[in-house]
């Protein structure tokens, strides 16, 4: 990603000053000396590749993210990737996994505002990084086992054998190691070991094949949180597992054969039992009999088959009749291929599509009921399922979860993986030593889907992509080729796979198609700085989003709203970079791959885990993020920045006329008002049209007569101001999730942290780590802060206290120095996202360390406080504002309509109290 200049053009190497670069090129060396990887680059050079025996830095189009001015800016190396990696693998009999990591140097260099946060708020976490999805990433990627050499082009071409390895550690103090060792697991990892000695001239270190199921198992459990899910008729449910409660369980490994292995701890299993009748006897049985030529053909075929025309069932012995004093359905089956014995046929008489539904559900079945003995043999409530048999197979879950449920009557219950075909390469990777994956946590670990994951990830793939022109390539001809991802998508709800096990599957349209995309696994960005929030009320029941996607017209209604955005957005984007032939075509790319993850959504909303509208805004970004679209909104936030400044000065002279009480209405309505700069919402950018920034706010502050339609500002008025001569003591910190940029943040935000500041409450403005639409950063804000603070005492004595003022101000600072040791400082942390929304189970450890002596939260803005978080409980007092734009999330959130206003206060101590609904 291209670093900003002020005037948020992107830079290159040679633009940077000289002393800029010297002094990176020493924070190198420096680095290294103290016991990193050395990496020195050759001097003279800016730009510098791998020899072969290590990874080095590449320093071309090395860029200065934030403001140029700054002394010591963040530097990011968009080149630098995969700099140190690990790989390991499962060879399979037709599947290689592969499992690798790529950490990425901490990049960034020192950075004034973040020292003095250091200083304040004592962040203990010295690993910090100022980009948060910097820190490292866990790939997945598979081969098909005959284009073994596919996969050893894509190791060599990614280095990926040279993490300098020895035989049981990475980070070797030998980078010269002659001796390097790649972790496998699988049976190929012992026919295939010569051919990857003289290929990649790297030895294959043998790990045992449960010990790496049980391990990647243990893993995904514990570090993903939508890794497990059940499947019932064609539906997905993900369940979170608490790490605490996980063990005892019993994994079943569908393979060529399957093994039950009860799972007790890390480390700490048994196989107790397993079946000779498996994936194999499934597809060797089907080979024969019906001449399919692949695994997956068989699958697909079964999906258009009958298997009542085959399976002798209860019904046909019964007269039609169930056999209901045991408890058995007519349309039981009674037995498998039964029909065959009394039926004067042959084979060539039953349609291939029947037989292989008939032998999917006879092993199917049998794997669930012996699974489920073994379970209520040691009492486990909970089985695992993995394994290539399943391969995200909606048919074959739906058959294995309904024997599970007759069989135990309901008591245990079956569950999937999403990662399911990577458990042994996983496993393997866990097996090197001292790289502590193992101790990542849930909320450390970000699940990102860049186009192509889900397609090499899940789809056996070719060559690797180099460059994103490759990547821009390989989308165009995706789309060429293959309409079907892009091509609408039917709007109607996900077809079901039938009522239960033993009845005929109803449906069995494109959502159950076999096909290996249907394993969508993302890249695991593995960020050691994230935390949970800690004033969270209660983390464990915490659900960030508001509106369930789950609900299929909800999906379909986010779904329209996102698409009919598109074109505008790409317009933006391109226009942020320039309008080049360059940029239209990444716009070009973007739109086809956003659309994609869409159509995908739209088929299977489960596909990258539990789905929630946050996560689709994310995507959006992330996604504009993968084609280099830095800041699509860049000069439209300047623009409006601009404006509210100039008329700033006079909205403060306003503020002060007036006494306490109307000065903290005209406060919350201010911010209120303000809030409608939104260019996330279509109908306030149809507004826009029809006016300036100040007229629309004008517009907008004279509407905002109370009673909002949910309006507890008498609550917060009395906590803030108190009732009678009870004067209650201020806050002693407040955060303020601060939104958009422009009159969002410097006519409504910052006037309201100006009074708290008068009030002796220190204040932290939070702000996103990453641009999203129009919100503010964390990088931009100080800039704006100290605009604002020209005009203005009180914001400038604060934010000289909090560390906010640079170079530019120094002179005001000197002039003031005796007044600002005594004020209350103003702070500005990034919250660690890159979306419009957050989910407070993930934010950076800046936000956390602040948040450890705040005693009121603000909340603002329609994604951080209504798509998100409106139903959360703090441990502090907790004010969540923010104006509705959105019709039909008026309608359904607050009863109202388009342009209402919600002020929710909810105090510390009052975790039940439900808001006033005017
Ligand atoms: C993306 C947004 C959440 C941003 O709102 P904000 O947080 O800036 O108030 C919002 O613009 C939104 O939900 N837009 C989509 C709906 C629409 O266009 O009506
Ligand atoms: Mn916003």
């Amino acid at each position: 990603m291209a670093g900003l200049t002020e005037d948020h053009q992107p830079i290159e190497i040679d633009d940077i000053k000289e002393e800029t670069n010297n002094k990176f090129k020493k924070d190198i060396v420096d680095r290294e000396s103290g016991g990193e990887r050395e990496m020195a680059p050759p001097a003279g050079s800016s730009s510098i590749h791998r020899t072969s025996s290590r990874p080095l830095l590449d320093l071309s189009k090395a860029a200065i993210q934030g403001n140029f001015e700054e002394k010591d800016p963040t530097i990011l190396l968009p080149n630098q990737s995969d700099d140190l990696s690990h790989l390991a693998l499962d060879i399979g009999g037709s599947l290689i996994k592969l499992v690798y990591f790529s950490r990425h140097e901490d990049r960034s260099v020192n950075d004034r505002r973040k020292k003095s946060l250091k200083e304040k708020f004592g962040v203990s976490n010295s690993n910090r990084r100022s980009y948060p999805i910097l820190g490292g990433r866990l790939h997945f990627v598979k081969f098909e086992t005959a284009k073994i050499n596919e996969c050893l082009d894509f190791i060599s071409s990614k280095q990926l054998h040279r993490g300098g390895m020895d035989a049981s550690h990475w980070n070797s103090d030998d980078p010269n190691n002659d001796n390097a060792v790649i972790k496998a697991t699988g049976g190929g990892a012992y026919k295939f070991a010569d051919l990857f000695k003289e290929r990649l001239g790297v030895s294959i270190d043998k790990e045992d094949e449960m010990n790496c199921l049980v391990a990647g198992a243990n893993f995904l459990l514990k570090a993903i949180r939508h890794e497990a899910f059940t499947h019932k008729e064609g539906q997905k449910e993900f369940v979170q597992i608490d790490q605490n409660e996980l063990f005892p369980y019993l994994l079943v490994n569908i393979g060529s054969g399957v093994s039950m292995i009860k799972v007790d701890g890390d480390g700490k299993f048994q196989r107790v039992s397993g079946t000779n009748v498996g994936g194999g006897t499934y597809w060797g049985l089907g080979k024969l009999l019906t001449k399919c030529k692949s695994f997956d053909e068989l699958l697909e075929l079964s999906q258009r088959g009958d298997n009542r025309t085959i399976d002798m069932l209860v019904g046909d012995i019964y007269g039609g009749m169930d056999y209901s004093k045991i408890g058995l359905s007519a349309s039981t089956i009674a037995s498998s291929f039964g029909k065959a014995i009394s039926e004067n046929k042959d084979l060539q008489d039953y349609r291939p599509e029947d037989i292989s539904l008939s032998l999917l559900r006879m092993i199917s079945y049998n794997i669930g009921q012996i699974s489920y003995l073994n379970a209520l043999r040691f009492g486990l409530k909970r089985i695992f399922f993995g394994g290539f048999f399943i391969r995200g197979h909606a048919y074959t879950m739906d058959t294995i979860s309904f024997a599970v449920q007759f069989w135990s009557k309901g008591d245990a219950q079956a569950m999937f993986l999403r990662h399911e075909g990577f458990l042994g390469a996983l496993g393997a990777f866990m097996s090197y030593e001292k790289h502590g994956l193992d101790d990542l946590m849930v909320h450390q670990l970000v699940e990102r889907f860049p186009m192509g994951a889900p397609y090499i990830g899940g789809k056996i793939h070719g060559p690797p992509l180099g460059d994103l022109n490759e990547k821009i390539s390989w989308m165009e001809k995706f789309v060429q080729k293959g309409t079907e991802i892009t091509a609408p998508v039917p709007m109607a709800p996900p077809g079901t796979t039938g009522l239960g096990g033993f009845e005929v599957p109803s449906s069995r349209g494109n959502t159950l198609r076999s096909d290996a995309s249907n394993l969508n696994v993302g890249v695991l960005h593995l960020v050691p700085t994230l935390e949970v929030f800690p004033l969270l009320a209660d983390p464990k029941t915490y659900e960030p989003n508001t509106i369930d996607l789950s609900d299929h017209s909800e999906l379909e209604y986010w779904f329209t709203v996102l698409s009919e955005h598109l074109p505008d957005l790409v317009d933006k984007a391109v226009a942020s970079e320039g309008g080049t032939d360059d940029a239209k075509r990444r716009g070009d790319a973007f739109a086809r791959a956003f659309s994609a993850h869409l159509a995908r959504l739209m088929e299977d909303p489960a596909a990258y885990g539990k789905l929630g509208l946050a996560d689709l805004l994310e995507l959006r970004e992330e996604c504009l993020r993968e084609f280099y679209f830095a800041d699509a909104y860049r000069s439209i936030k300047q623009r409006e920045n601009e404006a509210s400044l100039a008329v700033l000065p006079d909205l403060l002279m306003e503020i002060d006329s007036m006494n306490e009480e109307t000065r903290l209405l005209t406060l919350i309505e201010g911010v209120l008002a303000a809030n409608i700069f939104d260019w996330g919402s279509r109908a306030c950018v149809d507004l826009y049209h029809k006016g300036t920034i100040i007229e629309i706010y004008r517009m907008s502050r004279k509407k905002m007569q109370r009673p909002w339609r949910v309006d507890d500002f008498d609550l917060f008025k009395e906590r803030m101001l108190g009732s009678g001569d009870k004067k209650p003591p201020p806050h002693k910190r407040a955060l303020l999730f601060v939104d958009n940029s422009g009159a969002d943040v410097i006519l409504g935000m910052l006037p309201l942290a100006r009074e708290l500041l008068r009030r002796g409450t220190e204040v932290v403005l939070v702000a996103n780590s990453l641009p999203a639409l129009n919100d503010v950063t964390a990088i931009e804000l100080p800039g704006i802060v100290a605009e604002a603070a020209k005009h203005c005492d009180i914001l400038r004595r604060a934010a000289e206290a909090g560390g906010l003022l640079v170079d530019a101000m120094i002179n005001i600072q000197d002039a003031s120095k005796e007044n600002s040791v005594s004020a209350v400082p103003l702070m500005v942390v990034e919250n660690g996202c890159g979306s419009p929304c957050i989910d407070l189970r993930q934010v950076s450890s800046e936000l956390a360390a602040a948040a450890k002596d705040a005693d009121l939260i603000i909340l603002e803005g329609m994604g951080r406080a209504l798509h998100t978080n409106f139903n959360a409980r703090f441990k502090c007092d907790a004010l969540k504002l923010a104006m509705v734009k959105n019709q039909r999330l008026a309608e359904k959130l607050i009863k109202g309509n388009i342009y209402e206003c919600v002020c929710r206060y909810e105090s510390a101590g009052d975790q039940n109290s439900s808001s006033s609904f005017c």
